[in-house]
């Protein structure tokens, strides 16, 4: 069984809970209760492998008040960034999350700089009060080696379940190639051991 943990991060108002809700349950409630964080548990069979996946939904308040994101950078295999097309304020703190999360001083924590990010500017349905274009979440998406998408949660809810997948692919291949990295136990100390005897044989 894999465990996926994924943290949904964003300005105040921009979908958060929407996305995460959209995800779970395949509906669009309107107004969500956004004074603390929730983490919710699905468990779901992805390429015939069990999952236990947990989403943790951040509150803005809480969020803001610990920018450092330490435990989320700790805890997290995969980010969600959610930006409102129509708040460009909300892209620029998106930004800064992106930078915070591939810093290169955040490479001791557990994975966060080669840890799958998706970014994702919502309420494509507003897109008549855009603020930010497409080509710009395009960018920042390149540049910061992220996935990204524009979407509706309120109106979208095949592609916000296709959003979702795309990033636990990501993830599973991402726990995949480390795993391939390290060598096991047994196979390094082989290695070990082949390395001081193999070459002594070969001088004698
Ligand atoms: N038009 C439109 N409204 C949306 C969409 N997604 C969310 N909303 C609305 O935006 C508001 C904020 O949505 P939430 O899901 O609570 O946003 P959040 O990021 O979790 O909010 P905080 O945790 O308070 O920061 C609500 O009124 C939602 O109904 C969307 O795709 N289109």
């Amino acid at each position: 069984m894999n465990d996926v943990k994924l943290a949904v991060l964003g300005g105040e108002g921009t979908g958060k809970s929407a996305l995460t809700v959209r995800f779970l349950t395949k509906r669009f409630i309107g107004e969500y209760a956004s004074n603390f964080d929730s983490v919710y548990n699905k468990h779901m069979c992805l390429e015939r492998k069990q999952l236990n996946l947990e989403i943790y939904d951040s509150c803005s308040q809480t969020q803001k008040a610990k920018f450092s994101l330490t435990s989320e950078l700790h805890w997290a295999d995969g980010f969600v960034i959610v930006y409102d097309i129509s708040d460009r304020s909300s892209f620029a703190f998106a930004k800064a999350l992106i930078y915070r999360i591939r810093a290169p001083q955040t490479s001791h924590c557990k994975r966060a700089v080669d840890s799958a990010v998706f970014l994702v500017g919502n309420k494509r349905d507003l897109c008549h009060v855009r603020e930010v274009g497409w080509e710009e979440g395009q960018k920042l998406a390149l540049d910061n080696r992220c996935q990204f998408c524009e979407l509706s949660a309120a109106e979208q809810s095949l592609e916000v379940e296709m959003m979702f997948i795309r990033i636990i692919k990501d993830i599973l291949i991402n726990v995949k190639l480390k795993e391939k990295r390290r060598p096991s136990g047994s196979k390094s100390m082989a290695k070990l051991i082949n390395n001081v005897f193999g070459k002594r044989r070969k001088s004698v």
